[in-house]
């Protein structure tokens, strides 16, 4: 019999496909998260996978999982089913290697005969692979082997002092068991910094489970986090098991925890405090070995304050907080994360790039990143995306939105002129008004302003520094 796995965290598409794909005669199993997936592909091998692209463990997605199968279990094909249609989704899909992709929503007849018509394929491909005599010699070593490049690390550690802190933290946290609450704004990598907590913890080889809060539905959030019975509500078709159960063991991450309504918060301070659970609908409970991290770009005690976050929770939740800074107060990283966001991308689309032009790295040194380090990572991709294969890329090729912040000249005052200041002092501001005029006429291109003024750039930075002109 011809196996399926299908991966979705929603479990009505879940037990919709098994339904459906299970009646035409397939073994069907699924999982609602990709880790989970993951490892039950080691266990068992499955024929087909039908995959969501976007999946509750963030750092898991359709492309990796692809990418994953086709490396690991290259006679396993992979349908993608997104509700997402996006170029650059589908670039990524194309270089993992699925076999078809299937936008939401979709009926049962269109993926009964998707199913087919892959499984068809993937025999008809298996069938045609000439099978060698037993007494065939081993191949030679092929001349030029297909190098395959490592992947680029997807973490960064910076090499600035908030970052160097930052890792600090992590570091002595990570050994513990304390519930953790990390704050910081949108896109600074708090989720990535529960990950790396879980990672180097005891804890490692278990699950790491992320629910993001925002999403969760007044009616689904206990489900959801606790699961349910059969039967237990409205469109309760299939039992669920809920967060808690699935991270025992593990880790359970909960983001954007400010969202949770008053009456799940309550629940789960029990959760927390007592470590059992018990599903919507059921009588029996759970005892559950987990260590819970948070994250909220909210200021929690700002909510407590205000009443909208229990205040016991925040107390139990707050056995440590870890604060991620904005990127704009880890300037040092720029070049570091730009480097090497640019050859994850390169990766992501097999395209070498120009090197960066020096005005634009300027203009991304200046711009203010509200969206952090997701907007910095999306910026790049873009550029490299737009910038044709080994072009120099420059700030044409930035968004126009962005353009006008990061190309605005800082207004730099010209410092005015004290007569009774000493010669020394005198040329000291000469200097300075003469370098900042330089550098807004050149739209502080450093390299520019250096040879306008015939120094070199070495010069000018060390001058820059000694005149505290920051730019
Ligand atoms: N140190 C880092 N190195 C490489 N990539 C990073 C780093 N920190 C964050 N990122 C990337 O930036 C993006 C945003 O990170 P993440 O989702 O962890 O942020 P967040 O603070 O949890 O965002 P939100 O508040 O919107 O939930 C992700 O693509 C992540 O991979």
């Amino acid at each position: 019999m011809q196996s399926i796995l299908v991966i979705d965290d929603e479990i009505n598409i879940c037990t919709l496909l098994s339904t459906i794909l299970g009646k035409e005669g397939y073994h069907v199993e699924y999982s609602l998260s990709g880790a989970n997936a993951l490892k039950m592909m080691k266990e068992r091998s499955f024929d087909l996978v039908f995959c969501d692209y976007r999946l509750k463990d963030k750092e898991i997605d359709g492309s990796m999982i692809a990418r994953k199968v086709s490396e690991e279990h290259p006679s396993t094909s992979v349908i993608i089913m997104t509700g997402y249609p996006d170029v650059r989704i589908a670039i990524q899909l194309i270089k993992s290697g699925i076999s078809d992709y299937v936008s939401k929503p979709f009926n049962a007849g269109q993926l009964v005969l998707l199913a087919k018509k892959t499984l068809m394929r993937q025999q008809t491909a298996a069938a045609s692979t000439p099978s060698l005599p037993s007494n065939f010699p081993p191949a030679a070593p092929a001349p030029h082997p297909v190098v395959k490049k490592a992947p680029v690390n997807t973490f960064i550690y910076g090499d600035s002092r908030a970052s160097k802190d930052l890792h600090e933290q992590i570091r002595l946290i990570a050994s513990t068991d304390y519930s953790v609450i990390i704050m910081g704004e949108t896109g600074t990598g708090k989720e990535s910094v529960a990950h790396l907590i879980h990672s180097q913890s005891k804890r490692k080889d278990k699950p790491f489970i992320a629910i993001d809060c925002g999403c969760l539905s007044r009616e689904l959030g206990s489900s959801e986090l606790f699961g349910h019975e059969k039967g237990a509500f409205t469109g309760a078709i299939a039992a669920k098991t809920g967060a808690f159960v699935e991270a025992n063991g593990g880790t359970l991450f909960l983001d954007e925890i400010g969202n949770l309504t008053h009456d799940v918060q309550t629940t789960l301070l029990r959760a927390i405090q007592e470590r059992l659970v018990r599903a919507v609908g059921s009588t029996q409970e759970i005892r559950v070995d987990i260590r819970i991290i948070v994250a909220s770009n909210e200021d929690l005690q700002q909510n407590v304050l205000t009443g909208k976050f229990r205040e016991d929770l925040y107390y139990r939740l707050n056995e440590f907080t870890v604060n991620v800074p904005p990127l704009r107060e880890r300037q040092e990283d720029m070049p570091l994360f730009t480097q090497l966001f640019k050859q994850m991308v390169e990766q992501e689309l097999s395209k070498t790039c120009g090197d960066f032009q020096e005005e634009l790295l300027e203009a991304l040194y200046r711009y203010p990143w509200p969206g952090n380090i997701r907007e910095l990572k999306n910026v790049i991709r873009r550029l490299c995306l737009l910038a044709g294969s080994g072009e120099i890329i420059s700030c044409r090729h930035l968004p126009e939105e962005m353009q006008e912040k990061a190309l605005a000249p800082v207004a730099v005052q010209e410092a005015p002129f004290d007569h009774n200041v000493n010669l020394k002092e005198a040329s000291r501001l000469a200097e300075y008004n003469k370098i900042i005029s330089v550098l807004q006429k050149v739209r502080y291109n450093k390299s520019a302003a250096a040879r306008a003024m015939n120094i070199d750039r070495k010069t000018l930075y060390n001058k820059l520094q000694s005149l505290n002109i920051l730019l």
